[in-house]
């Protein structure tokens, strides 16, 4: 069948529309992955005849279930879950977990779409998928927490294994729901093993895996700095988000000689002019992981900060952006903010917080770009050396897996230079990263689908 006897990129994304009518997330990111993979493969015939794109974008399967749990005044609450495992070519499917009353299936589609393209970058053997239920764990007692996290294991125990499906932590989802989630599995199925990561070190975590998704995005965006002959030190860089991406992002910054200006959470964002130091960032992430607090106290303890209520911080002059809270969380005016108050270089450690139109705005400015997929797969590659471990039943040190994960970072930007220099390989071209993130990302699912034949 000759290439032009196939669908064109409209047609795809007609049928892809059609498929999944009302699903915004997951039509919005199969749109930014199709544009660039269907110029990869205008004269590679046996992708279309495989059907790849069209297979990619099709879940292996999505379970829903009904999630029933007590709450601490004896009400019975109903809750709906969810694991969707989008593709499992090139390893178990693997991904995060989210509890937010946003999700839905849509959303949890978007993720483990984008999280295929992203774990194939790492360059490890993992596929994609996404998890995760409308609980919203704000204002809940510890033991709430615990009651929904074990019922949701109870069901979701039967769709994964190491060797199945590998959940891991994402927004709302950190350490305490990830102890309490690992427990029950191991109750009902009576086994150890390498189900979860995320974990605590006392029970198989891995060192480096809670710093691995901020670092890695700081490590990516010194990569892009680098590649253009420029570095953090002395720089500004506006961050959103309070949790666990931002904080550590933030504390990377700081260590390599930058100055963070902001963070926020859904109330709103604080500004502190003095910069955000590591004694501030060890006080958000006590007061977000403990205390379970809003970001707007942060200027009550820190007299010279301001909060900005209802507000996101992409309208303040920095050099440097690091999106870190959650999905189209920087909007085109937001990206043309960003753009003319001089900032050079953009690095997302939350999953699609850009929107279409923002991301046309950075690649129209040419400014660096790194997307989600890129620049925060840090975190899913040090579950993937945590899964190794567990595997082996060894742990490695720190300063083992902190290289590893810069070494991974690298290899990840290199993959995208490759793939996303126009004009001449690297040499000071620019560099579409989006685009180099999508086809490498894509190449190597692709290729293992075709040696599968039609499956
Ligand atoms: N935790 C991980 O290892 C990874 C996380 N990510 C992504 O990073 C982002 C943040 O995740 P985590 O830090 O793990 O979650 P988290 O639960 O530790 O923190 C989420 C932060 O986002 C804020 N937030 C949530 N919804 C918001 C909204 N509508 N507006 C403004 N702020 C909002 C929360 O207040 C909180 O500060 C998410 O997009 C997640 O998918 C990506 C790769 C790995
Ligand atoms: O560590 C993992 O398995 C998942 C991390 C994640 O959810 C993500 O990369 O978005």
């Amino acid at each position: 069948m000759a290439v032009s006897d196939h669908v064109d990129l409209d047609q795809f994304m007609a049928g892809v529309k059609k498929r999944n009518p009302g699903q915004t997330e997951f039509i919005q990111a199969v749109q930014e992955v199709a544009q660039d993979i269907y110029e990869f493969i205008d004269d590679k015939v046996r992708y279309h005849e495989a059907q790849i794109l069209r297979r990619i974008a099709e879940p292996d399967r999505v379970v829903s279930f009904r999630v029933c749990w007590e709450d601490d005044n004896h009400n019975i609450r109903v809750q709906r879950g969810w694991r969707v495992q989008n593709n499992n070519a090139i390893g178990p499917y693997k991904g995060g977990i989210r509890f937010h009353p946003s999700v839905n299936e849509s959303v949890l589609k978007f993720l483990a779409f984008e999280q295929t393209f992203k774990n194939s970058l790492t360059s490890l053997p993992m596929g994609g998928g996404k998890g995760g239920s409308n609980f919203n764990p704000k204002g809940k007692s510890d033991s709430e927490v615990m009651r929904f996290c074990q019922s949701f294991m109870t069901e979701l125990y039967r769709h994964i294994g190491p060797e199945i499906d590998v959940p891991a932590g994402d927004i709302g989802v950190g350490g305490r729901e990830i102890g309490y989630m690992f427990g029950q599995y191991k109750r009902i199925t009576n086994r150890w093993e390498g189900v979860l990561t995320g974990k605590a070190l006392e029970y198989g975590g891995s060192q480096m895996r809670p710093e691995a998704t901020g670092y890695g995005a700081v490590y990516f965006l010194r990569n892009m700095l680098k590649h253009s002959g420029q570095d953090i030190e002395g720089k500004s860089a506006v961050i959103s988000g309070s949790g666990n991406v931002a904080t550590h992002a933030a504390e990377k910054i700081v260590q390599l000689g930058g100055k963070v200006l902001t963070l926020s959470d859904s109330g709103g964002f604080i500004y502190d002019p003095d910069g955000i130091d590591q004694e501030k960032i060890d006080w958000v992430k006590h007061h977000k992981t403990h205390t379970r607090g809003r970001i707007s106290e942060y200027a009550d303890h820190f007299p010279n900060a301001s909060f900005h209520e209802g507000a996101r911080p992409w309208q303040v002059k920095a050099d440097l952006a690091l999106p870190c809270a959650t999905q189209n969380e920087l909007n085109e005016e937001e990206a043309k903010a960003l753009v003319d108050n001089g900032c050079i270089a953009v690095s997302e450690g939350a999953n699609m917080p850009t929107t279409l139109d923002g991301v046309k705005v950075f690649h129209d400015a040419k400014i660096m770009y790194g997307p989600g997929k890129a620049a925060n797969a840090g975190g899913v590659a040090v579950s993937g050396l945590e899964m190794s471990q567990n595997a082996e039943r060894i742990s490695w040190n720190q300063e083992r897996l902190g290289d590893m994960l810069t070494e991974l970072m690298d290899g990840i930007h290199e993959k995208c230079v490759e793939y996303g220099s126009e004009g001449s390989k690297g040499g000071g071209a620019y560099v579409d990263y989006v685009k180099g993130a999508n086809i490498a990302g894509f190449k190597k699912v692709a290729d293992a689908m075709l040696a599968f034949g039609v499956v």
